[in-house]
């Protein structure tokens, strides 16, 4: 009848790739429509905020920055600066949950939603830059994202830059009694928040501190139970797979880090297969290494430029010359 005509004739009207007539356009937690955002729709429908630094001329290689845990790819824009005078392309996106994509703030379902997400950008980038070498430089949970995102695809990456990298959980908030509670509390009320990051022991450099804290895209309140389980679930994971970690990676690490435990960074140098690894410890250093005071700063950014730009290989088109 005329109704099952009509009813199809609806189906066919409407386009999926344009939006409802009626459905409100999908705004960031900011409240800024991401048709004016740079962004990526992930393999859940949400919507993650890009940002890209691309050097004027032809780019020798992909860097993705995979940020930490409550903050977002923002506070990377110095360093990404600096690889771009290098004729680096450098990506990064707010993981969910963080900055200005979408998600619970700081939460996560599965760990692997990050990895997930950072090799769907990765992959998107490469579709557009097929010959070039892809790095990854992760800090903090996103060393972890980094680490993992590596793992599965063990052969993609010329290396990888790690700057203060989850590996181990610090022994003094994870010690057998309080990782027992909040395995107990995770089934009883998983959304009860624990502590929040201390954002005194970021940096040294105490301007860096109050940028932090007065920064509104980071995340401040207490981290939940829920998420601290996941954080626990990837170190378990990166445990597993250290032992045959093969892929080159620098390891930059502050011996005074109070949030990520350098032991986690010294037992990964230890215990990888690699052939091409290097670990270099900042006497004093605070977790931030790359917001911490200046002299470090400065040496961080040098130390990852140099090792990244040394790691290009050599395109045939240079060895034929
Ligand atoms: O510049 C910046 C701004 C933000 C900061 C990055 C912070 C970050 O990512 N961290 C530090 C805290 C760390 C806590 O870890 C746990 C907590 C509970 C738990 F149950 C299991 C774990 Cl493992 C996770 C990793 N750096």
């Amino acid at each position: 009848g005329s109704d099952v005509l009509s009813s199809l004739l609806r189906v066919s009207v409407t386009d999926s790739s344009m939006p409802e007539p009626g459905a409100a356009p999908r705004r960031s937690p900011q409240g800024v429509p991401y048709s004016d955002l740079p962004h990526i729709v992930n393999a859940d429908g949400l919507h993650l905020f890009c940002r890209y630094w691309e050097p004027a001329g032809q780019p020798r290689a992909l860097v993705f920055i995979a940020h930490g845990a409550g903050e977002h790819c923002g506070p990377y824009d110095e360093m990404a600066q600096k690889l771009k005078e290098f004729s680096l392309l450098v990506f990064a996106h707010d993981h969910v949950g963080h900055g200005q994509s979408e998600g619970d703030r700081m939460n996560i379902k599965d760990f692997q939603i990050y990895i997930r997400d950072s090799l769907q950008h990765i992959d998107l980038m490469k579709s557009r830059h097929p010959d070039l070498p892809v790095f990854i430089v992760g800090h903090s949970m996103g060393g972890a994202i980094s680490i993992l995102t590596a793992c599965e695809r063990p052969g993609d990456f010329a290396g990888v830059v790690l700057i203060a990298p989850l590996v181990q959980m610090n022994p003094e908030s994870a010690t057998p009694f309080k990782v027992f509670m909040a395995k107990l509390l995770n089934h009883m009320v998983p959304s009860l928040t624990m502590g929040s990051i201390e954002s005194k022991w970021l940096s040294r450099d105490k301007r860096q501190v109050e940028a932090y804290d007065a920064d509104e895209l980071n995340y401040h309140g207490g981290m939940r139970v829920s998420f601290g389980m996941q954080l626990m679930a990837a170190v378990e994971r990166m445990e597993r797979e250290i032992p045959s970690i093969s892929w080159p990676f620098l390891l930059l690490h502050g011996d005074a880090d109070k949030l990520c435990d350098i032991r986690g960074s010294r037992m990964m140098h230890d215990n990888s297969p690699s052939t091409d690894k290097k670990i270099k410890i900042y006497e004093g250093g605070y977790h931030a290494l790359h917001h911490d005071l200046p002299e470090v700063a400065e040496s961080v950014l040098k130390e990852l430029t140099t090792w990244i730009t040394e790691h290009i290989p050599a395109t045939t088109s240079q060895e034929a010359q």
